[in-house]
């Protein structure tokens, strides 16, 4: 059986007062069938983790994940925060290779490749993102892009079976257009299969659909066979929407 996931991603949003109502929101509704994690910005996630155990119940733990990390272990990088040093303040996951930090900061899959590599030597479980421009997708090259990304991690030291996969169409990311559920579904089977003939794990790790997703338009997503959950940007800020969209992931 595999893993169900919503994370949400504040990328460089939000607060302490949204982080407290964030906690006590969620843990206000268990029962939720996804494991449910929050990345908020870097320097807020100790006091997540603080908030995170003094929450949690025997059913119930909000799980702490960060939005990037370097590929080094420790040195004279300044400004950057290594895998280890994430751990040791709680999290368990982190996000990589999402297309702003691919666009932004000019992040290359061999970039990408490294830092999952470090992540998954220190334990932390990777979300690594995937996902065509809308000129790509025009053209056609949508599935050829994302297993190409895919492909360059896989060629790297990495684990495999430990990996979860972010299809986020980026003309989808913060555009309020979302790809349809049979667009999503389409990609997201191709990675499974993808992943079936490349390293044999396709039918057991999570793949997540991100991109515009709402409390709205989730359930319909989440309902489709290839698509374990989401990763959640704009209304992952929102309490209700997040809380709605956590708990449209059904058995
Ligand atoms: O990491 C999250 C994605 O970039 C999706 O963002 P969004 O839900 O605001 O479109």
């Amino acid at each position: 059986m595999r893993q169900s996931l919503v994370i949400a991603n504040w990328k460089l949003n939000g607060d302490l007062a949204l982080l407290d109502s964030m906690m006590n929101g969620l843990s206000s509704q268990t029962g939720y069938v996804a494991d449910v994690v929050i990345c908020p910005p870097a320097v807020y996630l100790a006091a997540m983790q603080q908030r995170s155990l003094a929450t949690a119940t025997d059913s119930f733990k909000l799980h702490v994940g960060a939005q990037n990390c370097s590929e080094h272990t420790q040195g004279a990088f300044t400004g950057e925060l290594a895998p280890q040093m994430l751990r040791e303040v709680g999290c368990e996951y982190v996000i990589l290779g999402h297309s702003e930090r691919r666009n932004l900061y000019a992040e290359t899959d061999a970039l990408i490749a490294q830092k999952v590599a470090t992540a998954q030597q220190q334990q932390l479980k990777v979300v690594l993102c995937v996902g065509e421009s809308l000129e790509q997708r025009e053209q056609g090259q949508t599935l050829d892009v994302v297993t190409a990304q895919i492909a360059a991690v896989l060629a790297a030291d990495v684990d495999a079976s430990q990996l979860i996969i972010a299809y986020e169409p980026v003309w989808a990311i913060g555009t309020g257009k979302t790809a349809t559920p049979e667009q999503a579904q389409e990609v997201h089977a191709a990675i499974r299969q993808f992943l079936n003939q490349h390293s044999g794990v396709g039918e057991h790790i999570a793949l997540l659909y991100g991109g515009s997703v709402k409390a709205d338009n989730a359930a319909v997503l989440f309902a489709q066979p290839d698509i374990d959950g989401g990763l959640i940007g704009g209304a992952s800020l929102d309490v209700e929407q997040f809380r709605a969209i956590c708990s449209a992931v059904k058995g």
